[in-house]
């Protein structure tokens, strides 16, 4: 079996400029090569379900941010130091505080 170092493509210099910076507008208005950003695999092998994980992912957060106020539990920066495991885990769990929003109090307290 082969197995592609996705995570070593991803953060290739020779591929990304800067790429340990978290800069999601380097993607805003262009194409970027299929063998570049690879998060779904590539070929006839490549993930049949990234449509769908593409629109639920964003539908998902943008729910988040639209129904709850969020903000961190203390001080410090969240710590996004990476951990170990095939579907990168942080090291040091996320943990947050959230409050619906006011707007949202009567729609969510019919659920
Ligand atoms: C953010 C969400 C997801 C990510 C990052 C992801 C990523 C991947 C990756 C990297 C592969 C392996 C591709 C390869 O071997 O080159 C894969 C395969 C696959 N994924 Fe996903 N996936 C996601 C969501 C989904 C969803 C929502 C479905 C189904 C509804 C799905 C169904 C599958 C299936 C069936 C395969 C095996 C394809 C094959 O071996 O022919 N995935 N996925």
């Amino acid at each position: 079996m082969l197995m592609v170092n996705a995570w070593a493509v991803h953060r290739d210099p020779k591929v990304w400029d800067d790429p340990n910076t978290f800069k999601p507008e380097r993607f805003l208005g262009q194409d970027i090569d299929a063998y570049k950003l690879i998060p779904f695999g590539v070929g006839r092998r490549a993930c049949p379900g990234s449509g769908l994980a593409k629109r639920v992912v964003g539908l998902a957060l943008a729910s988040l941010i639209q129904c709850f106020e969020w903000e961190r539990v203390g001080e410090d920066v969240v710590d996004m130091t990476e951990g170990t495991g095939i579907t990168m885990p942080k090291a040091e769990n996320l943990e947050a505080m959230c409050k619906a929003r006011e707007s949202m109090v009567n729609v969510l307290s019919e659920f």
